[in-house]
């Protein structure tokens, strides 16, 4: 997060991560991980009998082989725990630094008589109506609803540059803990306490409410089957044991137990998925679940809006073109006529134009007539007077039908005039006074840099993407060609953005959708994955499922690759615990079983010092491998572009593999070391 955003662990993260190891040794704690809860089972039981080696009958290994096992089978437990705790530990301290501009302030209500009330900004309720002044920090989160002012957001996004925020269209939306930078704002708020922007910002990096993904869920689950299956493997050991005349030890079962079951991908997993959340925030996005982020790792197809998405979406009156016949004036005053009363950036410069080009209306000339809002519905805007006039602008489609219902007759050069602009990545609003189209009014927008670069990656890992507009088929082109996005559908109602989704997905495909605009909204709930703009409003804010802070659509591409080095990462782990099993086997069993039956010498391959030197080793191997993977787990394992088929393939070869020869390595290792240090 942008507050004292970590990138690497600090010495307070290190000691709070040891503190909390310890904690998270509550059973009910430790119980949502089956894995782990059974070596903390063993753990109680070596415990007691370091105390009492006789607990379950007559015994002929001595106190410290049991001390020895519990030791190890505790570091076991608590570097799982430190594991868990250390990938929380940057989150905790964001959400620390978070809670800090979250300081209560000092909110000036605007009473029903026009009067200011001064309160707490923790006392305010949705529909509450705040002013806030320059140098004055943003009590609630709220839509401008009066006023023009830069915002600084730093304390949020982290970024210096102050933004421009204005009542109307998809740049009201205010961020409680943000600051006022220059004039004033009159803010609706549209938040309760407690629930506020910020409010869910610092419960997701602090990781409150996070909950396991169906895919965690469904490795869990496998893990704790695969316990159960050794459990019973190792129970139904002693009565054979018994027959054959072999003394079992509870220690030493408990030790073969703990080294069969998964602890390191069961120790680790949790981490692997907290890191993971963890790295988004670090790419400056917020994502509502990791669900999310597990999605986007398989994203097959990408829709965007255009304006604010692609566009930086300040979209400016930059002419006025007058269709043959029509005066220059004529235009220019329809074109003010028709923008008086519309809030939206693109109806204040309008105004804006025409009062630089010398024309103005007197409000008296307009009282009492009725304001027709602009709706991306609609995609019109206008008045209609007293007077009976009726004036409109909007898409050159919309008024193009609009005109013809009223009887008008379409102006031959209104399309040379209008191609003229969308051609050139303009967005032309045709402007009509009752059935008579006056001419063109000429939008400028930008696309936002470094898009094309970004769309071709995504490309190459094959995800389509696809730009989704209310604009025209010309300007979207155009925008289309510049952005270099793959497809492009324009004169796009909200309810055809849910349509374009809903058909890839009944194709099977997985889509993501970013937007800014509350018309995006219903599409951004649909997609799997719902990127909004934090520019945007807070419909969109909240109909998404993850906020790009610095609302940047490519932005994607980071989460993508997260998402699937998370799965990956998961796969290669458990993998490696898995296959870790095999040189455990071998080291244990011959070790239980060589004194009564010297025919199992051939199993004995590893040739280690003694039977107890083979278990601790083993065991000792089985809990320092936690710590070894946890970089492994934090930073996940490293994503290549390359086929789903070949990634897979070079895992398993690497982590299945490495996984059977690494311990077989390691046990030796350090039999060598307990038996030269003549500890066993
Ligand atoms: N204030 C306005 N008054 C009249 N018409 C407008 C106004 N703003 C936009 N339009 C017209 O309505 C169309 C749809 O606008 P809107 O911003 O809702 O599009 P959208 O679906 O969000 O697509 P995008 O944001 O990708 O351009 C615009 O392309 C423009 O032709
Ligand atoms: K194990
Ligand atoms: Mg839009």
């Amino acid at each position: 997060m942008a507050v004292e955003r970590k990138k690497t662990l600090t010495k307070d993260i290190l000691n709070q991560a040891i503190i909390d190891s310890f904690k998270k040794l509550n059973p009910w704690v430790m119980i949502k991980n089956p894995v782990m809860f059974v070596v903390e089972v063993g753990t109680v039981i070596t415990f007691l009998l370091s105390f009492v080696p006789d607990l379950f009958g007559a015994t002929e290994v001595g106190r410290s082989y049991n001390i020895a096992v519990f030791l190890i089978l505790l570091f076991t437990l608590l570097f799982a725990n430190f594991a868990e705790a250390l990938a929380e530990g940057r989150g905790k301290a964001q959400a620390d630094s978070l809670r800090k501009t979250k300081s209560d302030t000092m909110a000036r209500v605007v009473q029903k008589d026009g009067s200011y009330k001064e309160v707490s900004s923790t006392t305010l309720r949705k529909g509450d109506i705040v002013r806030i002044e320059i140098g004055e920090i943003i009590p609630s989160d709220g839509e401008i609803i009066e006023g023009l002012a830069s915002i600084d957001e730093s304390a949020i996004t982290g970024e210096s540059a102050p933004v421009i925020k204005e009542a109307g269209g998809d740049f009201s939306s205010v961020t409680g803990g943000t600051r006022v930078a220059s004039d004033y704002i009159v803010v609706k708020v549209t938040t309760d306490p407690g629930e506020s922007f910020l409010d869910r910002m610092i419960a997701l990096v602090e990781g409150a409410k996070r909950q396991k993904t169906p895919n965690e869920i469904a490795l869990t689950t496998l893990l704790a089957v695969l316990t159960l299956i050794f459990l019973i493997v190792i129970m139904t050991m002693v009565p054979m044991a018994q027959y054959l005349n072999v003394k079992l030890e509870i220690s030493t079962l408990i030790a073969l137990l703990v080294c069969l079951i998964p602890t390191t991908i069961g120790g680790l997993l949790s981490a692997i998925g907290i890191a993971g959340m963890d790295r988004v925030t670090q790419f400056n996005v917020l994502a509502m679940s990791g669900k999310a982020v597990e999605a986007a790792g398989d994203i097959d197809t990408m829709i965007l809006d255009k304006t604010g998405t692609i566009t930086f979406g300040n979209r400016m009156a930059s002419e006025f073109v007058p269709v043959n016949g029509v005066p220059a004036r004529d235009i220019t005053f329809a074109a003010l006529q028709a923008s008086v009363k519309d809030e939206t950036p693109e109806g204040r410069s309008i105004v804006e134009l025409a009062n630089k080009l010398g024309e103005s209306w007197p409000a008296g000339a307009y009282e009492g007539a009725e304001v027709v809002e602009f709706s991306a519905e609609t995609r019109m805007s206008g008045l209609n007077l007293t007077t009976g006039l009726q004036i409109r602008k909007g898409a050159v489609d919309a008024i193009k039908k609009y005109a013809a219902a009223l009887g008008g007759k379409i102006p031959a050069d209104l399309e040379t005039i209008t191609n003229r602009i969308a051609k050139a990545g303009g967005t032309p609003l045709a402007v009509a006074v009752n059935e008579r189209i006056y001419g063109v009014i000429y939008l400028k927008d930008t696309v936002k840099p470094g898009l094309k670069e970004r769309f071709a990656e995504l490309r190459a890992m094959g995800i389509k993407t696809v730009m989704c507009t209310g604009d025209n088929p010309l300007t979207a082109a155009t925008i289309a060609l510049e952005a270099g996005v793959d497809e492009f559908i324009a004169e796009a109602k909200p309810e055809d953005k849910i349509a374009a989704i809903k058909k890839e997905q009944q194709e099977g495909k997985l889509v993501a959708m970013t937007g800014d605009g509350t018309n995006d909204a219903p599409a951004l709930a649909q997609a799997d994955v719902g990127l909004a703009m934090n520019s945007g409003t807070m419909a969109a804010k909240e109909a998404a499922n993850m906020i790009d802070l610095d609302s940047d659509p490519t932005k994607l591409l980071s989460v993508i690759s997260i998402g699937k080095q998370l799965l990956i990462t998961r796969g290669a782990l458990t993998t490696f615990s898995i296959a870790n099993d095999i040189a455990k086997y071998f080291a244990i069993i011959p070790a239980m079983f060589i004194l009564a039956m010297p025919q199992l010498q051939s199993l004995n391959i590893m040739n280690l010092a003694s039977p107890e030197s083979a278990i601790l080793s083993a065991l000792i191997f089985n809990a320092i491998i936690i710590p070894l993977l946890i970089p492994i787990a934090m930073k996940g394992v490293k994503y290549r572009a390359m086929s789903a088929n070949r990634l897979l393939s070079r895992n398993v070869l690497l982590y299945g593999i490495g996984g059977v020869v690494v311990p077989f390595i390691g046990i030796k290792i350090i039999d060598m070391v307990l038996h030269g240090l003549n500890i066993v």
